[in-house]
């Protein structure tokens, strides 16, 4: 007789998408199988749509090439990058579901201090499933936490915290490093595992990157997207940034919270940093202007969805930004094809967020 089942059904098993660009292999998945193969993957294969790439047995997927980009997306493929991690824009676009967690190809299950394998997806969930404290800055950290709370002087009026949008994770042994960091620093690598997750706070931007990151969709997807970077494109690597720039201006303007810190997993694999150089190149110059340009933007009232943010963040892009160079002119116009996209694939009213 079948042993009854002695899986516990995980938290949010039909109502979160795994994502995952990938231009090498999948056996990374064999060090998450405890902790994803109850879950649905959608695999983004980048580069070459004729390579076939095998899943690991036992995986409940879907697997999107070049080819199936372009016959489901037609021209306004146009918007999706290729050659790029960006490509994992794909899977947010016809994902139908409320979460998503997206992980690099190259990230490992990471073990923390006590030895035990730290399950990313579980502490994603939780940071997912917990409000955040944008407004005022709570010293003992995560106040929802088990064993934390708020500390004195913290108003009461602030404390039931708002939906968190965003949980974004860091990573043991290979940092998420420039190219010039790399260059300077080849050998260093990561070994502090810090016990924290932050809210970061309104009006505060940061560099999110997309290795070990979970979102709401309802509440932000529109305004994940990683905008149209890799090949053919003067800047590349900065997807992630984008992302984050964009969707952090929008989370602060409907009141939504982004967290950073735990979980943390294994990046095992360096970059090339000259290549990745060649690629950032432009990116070191032109952040020292899209900064300034992300932390004056002022959305309007009547922005109430984050996709009306993201069509006036668009238009403040190509006002602002085309004077930089011609390519956020373009980038401008891919994030309105977004966002006609998105509402075709994801009708407003069905799981979209009003204003929350
Ligand atoms: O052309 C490409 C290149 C890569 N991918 C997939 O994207 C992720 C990240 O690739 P990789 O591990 O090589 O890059 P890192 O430098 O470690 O990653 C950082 O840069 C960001 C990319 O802009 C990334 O999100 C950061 O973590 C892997 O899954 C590759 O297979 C791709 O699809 N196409
Ligand atoms: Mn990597």
């Amino acid at each position: 007789m079948a042993e009854p089942s002695t899986k516990v059904t995980p938290l949010l098993k039909d109502e979160l998408d795994i994502v995952i660009p990938t231009i090498r292999t999948l056996d990374f998945l064999e060090s998450w199988r405890p902790f994803f193969e109850q879950y649905h993957l959608i695999i983004v294969q980048d580069g070459d749509p004729s390579k076939t790439i095998e899943v690991p047995k036992g995986f409940d997927y879907e697997l999107y090439n070049r080819n199936d980009i372009n016959r489901i997306l037609g021209p306004r493929a146009s918007c999706i990058s290729y050659k790029d991690s960006a490509c994992r824009s794909f899977a947010f676009l016809i994902s139908k579901k409320k979460y998503i967690f997206t992980i690099d190809d190259d990230c490992f299950v990471a073990k923390d201090p006590s030895g035990k394998d730290i399950n990313a997806l579980q502490q994603h969930i939780e940071n997912l499933l917990t409000p955040s404290t944008p407004f005022f800055f709570n010293t003992l950290y995560d106040p929802y936490r088990e064993g934390a709370d708020f500390v004195r002087g913290y108003p009461f009026s602030l404390r039931e915290g708002v939906p968190t949008a965003v949980s974004h994770g860091l990573w043991l042994n290979i940092p998420d490093y420039d190219a010039p960091t790399q260059l300077v620093k080849p050998t260093e690598r990561n070994t502090r595992y810090v016990d924290a997750v932050l809210t970061i706070p309104k009006g505060t931007l940061y560099p999110m990157c997309g290795m070990n990151l979970a979102f709401n969709r309802e509440l932000i997807g529109p305004a994940m997207y990683f905008g149209l970077f890799g090949e053919g494109q003067p800047i590349q690597r900065y997807d992630d940034m984008w992302a984050g720039w964009c969707s952090k201006v929008v989370c602060d303007h409907l009141g939504l919270g982004v967290k950073t810190g735990l979980p943390y997993l294994w990046h095992s694999k360096a970059s090339n940093p000259f290549s990745n150089l060649k690629k950032e190149y432009n990116g070191l110059f032109w952040q020292e202007e899209l900064i300034p340009f992300f932390q004056s933007v002022v959305l309007s009232k009547e922005s109430t969805t984050p996709q009306k943010c993201y069509i006036e963040l668009s238009k403040l892009v190509k006002d602002k930004l085309s004077k930089l160079d011609p390519f956020f002119n373009m980038l401008a116009d891919a994030m309105v094809t977004w966002i006609e996209v998105w509402e075709e694939f994801n009708p407003s009213g069905e799981n979209s967020a009003a204003n929350p």
